[in-house]
């Protein structure tokens, strides 16, 4: 197994952090990943649907238990095609959010696939959650019981959210971001990146709104 490695540094912009988290967002084609990332880094919601094209990132720093957290937020594209780029991110990910909509039951059963892709890609130790998100529709077809019962099942966390009304998004990424924080207190997460020694890979700063970072 590849160690995670966490970062105490100075950001190139002067800022200073104690540490940088990864996280990645998965999930079939449609089911919010980028506006759970945009309602977070930006507090904003588009409605109308721009498919991610490959992999895009934002970043935000938080204070989590009085730390100052760097998170790098990776929004990976659904899209089958280009799901060799995007299993190439999981590598170096502590924090994998795996997302389905709570109005599509086919995104919900996929999960299973995608839980099955992350052990196969990612680091032993790297932290999952489950998301059900647009809980806001009354058109929903998958419950809250049924999203419980599957995280269960898979051993980890569940949060249902709605990044149109705003609804758990900060919980999402501060439940994760914490879950992480107690792993790398507790010497379980030691890396970050692509596994690179201390070394980010991507600009620090505000990150890159765009939908079309196809690396
Ligand atoms: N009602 C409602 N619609 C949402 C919610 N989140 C996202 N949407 C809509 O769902 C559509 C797809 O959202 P995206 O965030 O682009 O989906 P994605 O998972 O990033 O899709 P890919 O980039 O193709 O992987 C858009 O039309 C959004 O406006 C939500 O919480 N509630």
């Amino acid at each position: 197994m590849s160690g995670l490695r966490t970062v105490s540094a100075s950001s190139g912009n002067g800022k200073s952090y104690d540490s940088i988290m990864k996280i990645l967002l998965i999930g079939d084609s449609g089911v919010g990943k980028s506006c759970l990332l945009v309602r977070f880094v930006e507090d904003k919601f588009n409605p109308s649907f721009i498919t991610t094209i490959g992999i895009d990132f934002k970043i935000k720093t938080v204070d989590i238990n009085g730390k100052k957290v760097k998170l790098q937020l990776w929004d990976t594209a659904g899209q089958e095609r280009f799901r060799t780029i995007t299993t190439a991110y999981y590598r170096g990910a502590m924090g994998i959010i795996l997302v389905y909509d709570v109005t599509d039951e086919r995104t919900f059963t996929n999960i299973k696939q995608w839980f099955k892709t992350v052990n196969e890609h990612a680091n032993d130790e790297a932290q999952l959650l489950l998301v059900g998100n647009k809980s806001d529709m009354e058109t929903r077809v998958v419950t809250a019981d049924q999203g419980e019962a599957l995280a269960k099942e898979l051993g980890i966390p569940f949060i249902e959210s709605s990044a149109k009304n705003d609804d758990n998004v900060n919980e999402i990424f501060f439940t994760l971001a914490k879950l992480i924080q107690e792993k790398i207190d507790s010497n379980k997460l030691v890396g970050v990146g692509n596994g690179k020694e201390g070394n980010i890979s991507i600009n620090s700063g505000s990150g890159n709104s765009s939908k079309s970072n196809c690396c």
